[in-house]
């Protein structure tokens, strides 16, 4: 069942469509990722959801509800990490947490979700004096204070060393785990491979791809490399005829090693080693392999992150 349903939504400022005819629904406990370059639209689509910003046109449905007009019902099943958050420096976890609390008619104990979060040893530091990590740590407490359905999470991992990185994103799948449906805004590859079930892929405000990471990756052109070294040099029209092959996007010139990388399908893979052994030509060191989510954004919004 959809928990979030964004249906053509539209943003324009100053004339220019910053998020434009934007359709994508969320199905409930699932982490879906909004993936795109900066500027995309990305934040000003997620504030949409919450409420925070008005479309100009489209409708967008939590649970039913319009953020905007049911704001405050809105407010209680959806809980917001925003970018960039800050805090009053001289409050301190527990003065937060208190405080966050104090917003929400039914909020969890904070208590138990501070030790999940590894905050119960730093109750009495103060905000300014958190790590980055913790800081990271505490806003996704204060996402889930309110016992939400919906947490969104905006760049929550941006400026975080590998290693808290990684641990939030353990605390993101234990998240979902628990039955919290994650809307997760992100610009990091690794980070979408790894967490999200499915991804809006987000580019000028449009989105140009939806799917699961590995149907993104499959919907790239050239996503089945084929890597190899010929056991001797191809000649031009060996070369017209590997990339005439079913499938094949790109073949790139031999490297200083004298390895050949082939784009292309599945499709590709049979014909080729056809084509080779009808050549008389052995593939040496070969090695065929998808390409990552990474390359597949590139050929998606033809752009880099
Ligand atoms: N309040 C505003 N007034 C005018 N322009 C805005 C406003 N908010 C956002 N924009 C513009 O809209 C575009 C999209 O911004 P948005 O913050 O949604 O992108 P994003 O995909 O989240 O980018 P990033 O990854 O850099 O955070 C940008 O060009 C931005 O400058």
């Amino acid at each position: 069942m959809a928990i979030i349903e964004v249906d053509k939504v539209r943003k324009t400022y100053a004339g220019r469509h910053v998020v434009d005819g934007v359709s994508f629904s969320v199905e409930e406990g699932e982490i879906f990722g909004i993936l795109g370059p900066n500027g995309a639209g990305k934040t000003t689509t997620v504030e949409c959801v919450e409420g925070l910003r008005i479309p100009d046109a489209g409708t967008i449905k939590v649970a039913g509800l319009d953020p905007v007009a049911d704001h405050d019902r809105v407010t209680r099943l959806l809980g917001a990490q925003l970018q960039e958050s800050e805090l009053q420096a001289k409050l301190t976890v527990r003065e937060a947490l208190e405080l966050y609390a104090s917003f929400y008619p039914a909020p969890v104990d904070w208590r138990p979700l501070a030790a999940r979060l590894g905050l119960d040893e730093k109750l009495t530091t103060r905000f300014a004096k958190l790590s980055g990590g913790q800081k990271q740590r505490l806003f996704i407490a204060l996402a889930l204070i309110g016992d939400p359905k919906v947490v969104v999470l905006d760049e929550l991992t941006t400026g975080l060393d590998p290693r808290a990185r990684r641990d939030t994103w353990k605390l993101i799948e234990e998240i979902r785990d628990g039955g919290v449906t994650v809307l997760l805004v992100t610009h990091f590859m690794e980070e979408a491979q790894r967490l999200c079930d499915r991804i809006a892929v987000i580019d000028r405000g449009k989105v140009v791809a939806l799917d699961t990471p590995a149907g993104l990756i499959r919907q790239a052109t050239g996503s089945t490399v084929i890597s190899f070294v010929p056991s001797r040099a191809l000649t031009g029209p060996d070369l017209a005829r590997l990339t005439a092959l079913p499938g094949v996007a790109s073949v790139t010139p031999p490297d200083r090693e004298g390895a050949l990388t082939v784009h292309g399908t599945d499709e590709t893979v049979t014909p080729f080693v056809s084509l080779l052994a009808g050549l008389g030509v052995t593939a040496r060191r070969l090695r065929i392999t998808e390409t990552s989510l990474d390359e597949a954004f590139l050929d998606l919004t033809g752009q880099d992150a």
